[in-house]
């Protein structure tokens, strides 16, 4: 199967890079800084980019990373350099296969900075990049909500494999998805899944591990005859995507049941597997732009099972631009059949706005 090196690598990846942000998860210190764009980062983001990006490079060197963080706060501070680096050191996956498949330890500190450094492709419409979110939703991670480690490979500009770890979601597909879930997480018993997708050929989840792959299931999103009957997830942060704009358009689809709140592309990840139905993502702001590394990984998983996910106004995503989504605004995504009808309202309620 095509790109089968690819999905087992970045399953594997992802799979080591989520033992060292469930121990930050659940330890008092996490380390979290304040980054310019004033959203906050901690040790757990930086030692997790710095695993993924190694595991990629010693099986794919040529290969380019897209990853939001780099190494210049670790640079700048050693304890907290050091701190990362005792992270990273106990982060190993239990079976020696699988930690030899995505290139063993990384050897030293120096190393670790270099790997973190490696994730400052400007992106593109060629070749092979990975795009790389280690860890998505960090306010989420902070909050004791959900989060996720998302890595997409994009190839000459489109996301082809996607890979989407989330410790604290329940490993039940079919889990039911109520508004506790993106306040009341935890990754105690039953929680952690690993999804995966590759462009063509279907998505799965499996349970999270420490060492082995479990076999993966066939995931599919729910047939929606009714939209009405559709349960939607947006963001719990207002600043990410306009609760009121989401309000409005549920309304006008005649939706009567309470969104679902929950951080990171563990969105994507619950409607792809039936849980959810819809992922609504207004803007709030005329400026921003949406980064790659949110949406890459989590919009395969979708599209392999039965959805379609395009912006705001129904353009599709432009991946191959660059670092963010600088043509696109705003996120839809729904299974294929009520996609064009959803797409409708929310420009009726874009446009009954602008006057
Ligand atoms: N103004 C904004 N609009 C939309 N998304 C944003 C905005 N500010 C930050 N984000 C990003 O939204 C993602 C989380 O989305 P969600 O609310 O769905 O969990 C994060 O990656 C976060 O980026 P960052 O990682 O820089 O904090
Ligand atoms: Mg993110
Ligand atoms: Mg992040
Ligand atoms: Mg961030």
């Amino acid at each position: 199967m095509a790109y089968e090196k690819e999905l087992e690598l970045a399953l594997l990846a992802v799979q080591r890079a989520a033992i060292l942000t469930k121990s930050v998860y659940s330890s008092h210190s996490k380390g979290t800084l304040t980054k310019t764009d004033s959203s906050p980062v901690t040790i757990g983001d930086f030692g997790a980019q710095a695993l993924i990006i190694a595991s990629i490079k010693s099986a794919f060197p040529n290969d380019e990373v897209v990853g939001e963080e780099d190494a210049d706060d670790l640079r700048a501070n050693p304890d907290l350099k050091n701190l990362v680096w005792d992270l990273v050191q106990q982060a190993k996956l239990s079976d020696p296969a699988a930690q030899d498949k995505i290139g063993g330890p990384i050897k030293s500190a120096d190393d670790m900075l270099k790997a973190l450094d490696g994730g400052a492709s400007e992106g593109g419409n060629k070749g092979r990049i990975w795009a790389l979110d280690p860890i998505d939703g960090t306010k989420g991670f902070l909050r004791g909500g959900q989060y996720a480690v998302c890595l997409a490979l994009m190839v000459d500009g489109v996301p082809t494999v996607g890979v989407i770890g989330c410790p604290n979601l329940p490993v039940d597909d079919k889990a039911p998805l109520d508004s506790k879930i993106g306040t009341d997480a935890d990754d105690k018993e039953g929680k952690g899944v690993l999804f995966g997708a590759v462009k063509g050929q279907g998505a799965t989840s499996r349970a999270l591990t420490d060492g082995k792959l479990e076999a993966p299931k066939t995931i599919t999103m729910s047939p929606l005859p009714d939209v009405a009957q559709a349960t939607f997830c947006e963001s719990v942060e207002a600043g990410h995507s306009s609760h009121g704009d989401q309000a409005d358009i549920a309304r006008k689809l005649g939706i009567t049941k309470a969104s679902v709140r929950m951080d990171s592309q563990a969105k994507y990840c619950s409607i792809a597997r039936g849980a959810g139905d819809l992922y609504l993502r207004l803007p709030t702001s005329k400026t921003y732009q949406e980064k790659i590394w949110d949406h890459a990984a989590g919009v395969v998983l979708v599209q392999e099972a039965g959805g379609e996910v395009t912006d705001a106004y129904g353009k599709q995503l432009n991946f191959g631009i660059g670092r963010t989504l600088k043509e696109n605004k705003g996120i839809v995504a729904a299974p294929k059949a009520v996609h064009a009808k959803v797409i409708e309202v929310v420009k009726e309620v874009l446009s009954a706005k602008k006057d």
